[in-house]
């Protein structure tokens, strides 16, 4: 069997990774990237996450009443021809430097300092100065009679594919691909129910917040059942049965014609042959790091998903830059220097948020003030009336000691672009004063914050 060597051996083509990988080998490197399908050239953000379901959402969005299932059908071509343009440029960002080579097959450590590639009956094997893990993650699929066996159960990445789109959809999960896909079909006009398991969605906001959010969905047409637990799916001939328990414990049935599965996503790091290495793995499958992405074997390090840390492609860029800086940096970037890391999630309008909301600032005793708006009042920010969507508020959390943002919470048609900015004004030590009296262009959606925050 053939073995190569090269400096950096990265298995997987995640965010961090593929990025390591061009621009080590653009520093002249002998860099191979191992990735197991021709389909995931650029991972999972581009082919099958963030990106094709931003681009559903975005054409759920346009949904005129009745026109919703033939709008689905065409945003899902949509949909493929941008992943699909996506992943060339992600393959030749790649290959088009001459000391990189991208491995095509499935990657297993044979021990510390060896990794055997499959692809069909071919074998090759590699060895490296350094390995790093980038392998993402894999949808749990909750335990539930029938669930394993259902035709018309499917992940996030079936369904964003599945056409004719479901006239009834139940949602098994109610995190950020739980309600990303639920608030999508409702406005491809599906039926959705989401089943929650919590007693509300939402969970990392304050209630008032999560209240608005949750009415937003509700009149939308998505249905939530808080407090339940799926404890069967049965298949029908047109339709499948969700057996459920709900908050009374009473067990209840509900038809559908397609079940999503939204209940997080496990490291991928089964048949990685780490039982080979000395690589440690914790009980929730995820490969143990230190701050510096360092995994129990100094020469291999683990980053993105598959390091348990927080799945979300910019945290994984992140690891990207702090493998770099122990590659060929000074050293000095850690997971530890993190501060002020907003999430966002795509229903419509988008949730975004960052720092500490008011009941984790009561918590921590802070004294501080709530700047809070629903948006429809706030009058110098008529953007959202313009797009048409004049839903939801705008929170702050507010230091008195200090003037400095605790947190924020954006419930507001393009929250995802304004949080990067309080985002950056907390990382920076903009005060709350600073923010209100900045000149904003107009009509903006961050004009809000010269009313909300007086
Ligand atoms: C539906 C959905 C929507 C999402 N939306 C967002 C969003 O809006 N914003 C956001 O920030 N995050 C979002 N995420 C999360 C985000 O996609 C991930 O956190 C991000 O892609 C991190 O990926 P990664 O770097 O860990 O690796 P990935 O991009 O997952 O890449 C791992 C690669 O490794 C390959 N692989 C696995 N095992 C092997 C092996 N043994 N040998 C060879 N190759 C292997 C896989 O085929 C895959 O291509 C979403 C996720 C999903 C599922
Ligand atoms: N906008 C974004 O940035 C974005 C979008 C999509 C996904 N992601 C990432 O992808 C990851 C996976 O997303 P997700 O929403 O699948 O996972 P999640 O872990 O965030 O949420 C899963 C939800 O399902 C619930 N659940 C688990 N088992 C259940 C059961 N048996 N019955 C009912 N409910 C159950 C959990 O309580 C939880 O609320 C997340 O960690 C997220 O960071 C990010």
């Amino acid at each position: 069997m053939e073995t190569l060597h090269f400096d950096l051996v990265v298995i997987g083509f995640g965010k961090a990774g593929k990025t390591l990988a061009w621009t080590l080998a653009a520093q002249g490197k002998n860099v191979a990237l191992i990735e197991q399908s021709n389909q995931m050239y650029g991972g999972t953000c581009i082919n099958i996450g963030c990106v094709p379901t931003k681009a559903l959402v975005h054409r759920a969005e346009q949904v005129a009443d009745s026109n919703g299932a033939e709008l689905f059908e065409e945003a899902v071509a949509f949909r493929g021809k941008l992943t699909e343009a996506m992943r060339a440029k992600n393959k030749q960002l790649l290959v088009t430097h001459e000391t990189a080579k991208l491995i095509d097959g499935h990657a297993r450590f044979v021990s510390d300092r060896e990794v055997e590639v499959t692809a069909g009956d071919d074998r090759l094997r590699v060895t490296a100065d350094y390995f790093v893990i980038n392998t993402g993650a894999s949808p749990v699929i909750p335990e539930a009679e029938g669930i394993n066996e259902s035709r018309r159960v499917f992940t996030s990445t079936e369904l964003q594919t599945h056409t004719p789109r479901p006239q009834r959809l139940a949602v098994v999960g109610g995190g950020p691909i739980g309600i990303e896909f639920a608030s999508m079909f409702a406005h491809f006009g599906s039926e959705v129910t989401v089943f929650n398991r919590g007693e509300r969605l939402f969970g990392s906001s304050d209630p008032d917040v999560a209240e608005v959010a949750s009415q937003i969905l509700s009149d939308a047409g998505v249905k939530i059942l808080n407090g339940v637990s799926v404890t069967s799916v049965e298949d029908g001939e047109d339709a499948t049965s969700v057996g459920y328990r709900d908050s009374a414990g009473e067990v209840q049935r509900l038809e559908v014609d397609a079940v999503l599965v939204a209940a997080g996503r496990r490291p991928a790091t089964e048949d990685l042959g780490l039982e080979n290495t000395s690589v440690k793995v914790d009980d929730r499958g995820a490969i143990e790091v230190d701050q510096t992405l360092h995994t129990s074997v100094p020469h291999i390090f683990a980053v993105g998903d598959v390091n348990g840390g927080p799945q979300f492609t910019y945290i994984s860029l992140d690891d990207f830059r702090i493998v770099l800086d122990q590659l060929v940096g000074e050293g000095k970037r850690s997971a530890q220097d993190r501060f002020a890391v907003a999430t966002t999630t795509f229903m419509t309008p988008p949730l975004s948020q960052v720092g500490m909301t008011e009941q984790e600032a009561q918590q921590a005793g802070k004294n501080f003030r709530v700047a809070s708006k629903p948006v429809d009042q706030i009058a110098a920010m008529p953007k959202a009336k313009i797009l048409e969507t004049p839903q939801g508020v705008m929170k702050f959390v507010i230091d008195t000691d200090t003037d400095q943002i605790l947190g924020a919470q954006l419930l507001v048609v393009e929250s995802v672009e304004v949080i990067n900015l309080v985002a950056m004004a907390m990382r920076a030590g903009i005060t709350a004063t600073q923010l209100r009296n900045s000149i904003y262009t107009h009509p903006s959606v961050t004009e809000g914050l010269n009313e909300v925050l007086a």
